[in-house]
């Protein structure tokens, strides 16, 4: 009989994205993964891992010691990391390809979930698919937009500087307002966002024009991932920015405005209503599933990647 120990077991994983802003899913439902910054960075490397903008981890909400209090209104909590380990409190996009996932395992019956982040519990509607069997867009309650007073606050990139309304949709944003998506140039760098002090904990920042009557096109330099295809709190940040600038407010009025929001990777569709919630509806789509190689993230782990 052999007294070494047996290989350790493969972690399954998932790949999908919501208008092409792409993660790594990985199901520990138990909580049992121990996900450092290291991993998840090198899990979302698109050269030497898997790839994506972050990762999702399902975890079940009585197995998370940051989820335990919010077992009794959802079952799921979404960890969120960014691509480069860091943790954020919430992901507009990662949430519809979250909610695509545990409805497409069964883990939730089809319709309407409630899905734990650390931005508090949000409401999901998974619409159903089109007769030719493309799924339904999925459908997500953001909460409200905070705006505070933000005068002074300004973004410079690529020789350019504008400035900026700071939006609070559970993680922090900047907004600008641009006469060119092309004038922020390669976002290869972060934007330099001033005050420094306005976003003690780091901010996504986003560049805006107007493409028509409540329709917009968008950037996004996001922390922690750099400029990706898409971002969901960002495009929610942007529409209630946008409606501000053209003088609505749902809760003035009594009426709900609605905005399109393009994306390099898509198109998201979003109303604050009345009470002043934010729904983002949007596509999110599971591409792949597999197995991470555990004797290969321990090697490299140990070599310090
Ligand atoms: N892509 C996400 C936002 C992910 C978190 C963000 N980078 C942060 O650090 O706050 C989205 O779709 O909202």
């Amino acid at each position: 009989m052999s007294d070494q120990a047996p290989p350790p077991a493969p972690i399954p994983f998932l790949k999908g994205h919501g208008t092409e802003n792409d993660f790594v899913i990985v199901p520990d439902p138990d909580g049992l993964l121990e996900l450092s910054a290291g991993t998840v960075a090198l899990l979302c490397d698109r050269r030497a891992g898997v790839g994506g903008d972050g990762l999702l981890r399902a975890v079940r909400c009585a197995a998370h010691p940051e989820a335990a209090g919010m077992a009794a209104e959802a079952e799921w909590f979404m960890d969120y990391r960014n691509a480069d380990g860091s943790v954020a409190e919430m992901c507009g996009n990662g949430i519809r390809v979250f909610a695509r996932h545990l409805a497409e395992a069964g883990l939730v019956p089809a319709g309407d979930l409630a899905v734990a982040t650390r931005a508090g519990v949000k409401h999901v509607h998974l619409a159903k698919a089109e007769p030719d069997g493309t799924p339904g867009e999925i459908t997500v309650d953001m909460g409200p937009a905070v705006l505070p007073e933000s005068d002074g606050i300004e973004v410079a990139v690529a020789g350019h500087r504008w400035p900026a309304r700071k939006v609070d949709m559970g993680n922090p944003h900047a907004v600008a307002f641009v006469d060119d998506l092309a004038h922020a140039g390669d976002l290869l760098t972060p934007p330099r966002v001033t005050p420094a002090t306005a976003f003690p904990a780091g901010v996504n920042v986003e560049f805006v024009t107007e493409v028509g009557v409540r329709q917009v096109a968008m950037r996004v330099h996001e922390r922690g991932s750099g400029e990706t295809r898409s971002c969901g709190t960002g495009a929610c940040a942007v529409m209630v920015a946008a409606a501000r600038r053209d003088g609505l407010d749902p809760r003035a009025t009594g009426r709900p405005v609605t905005y399109t929001v393009t994306l390099p990777g898509g198109r998201l569709v979003i109303t604050e209503r009345v009470d002043g919630g934010v729904e983002m509806t949007g596509p999110a789509v599971i591409v792949a599933r597999g197995e991470i190689d555990p004797g290969w993230l321990s090697g490299r782990l140990a070599r310090g990647r």
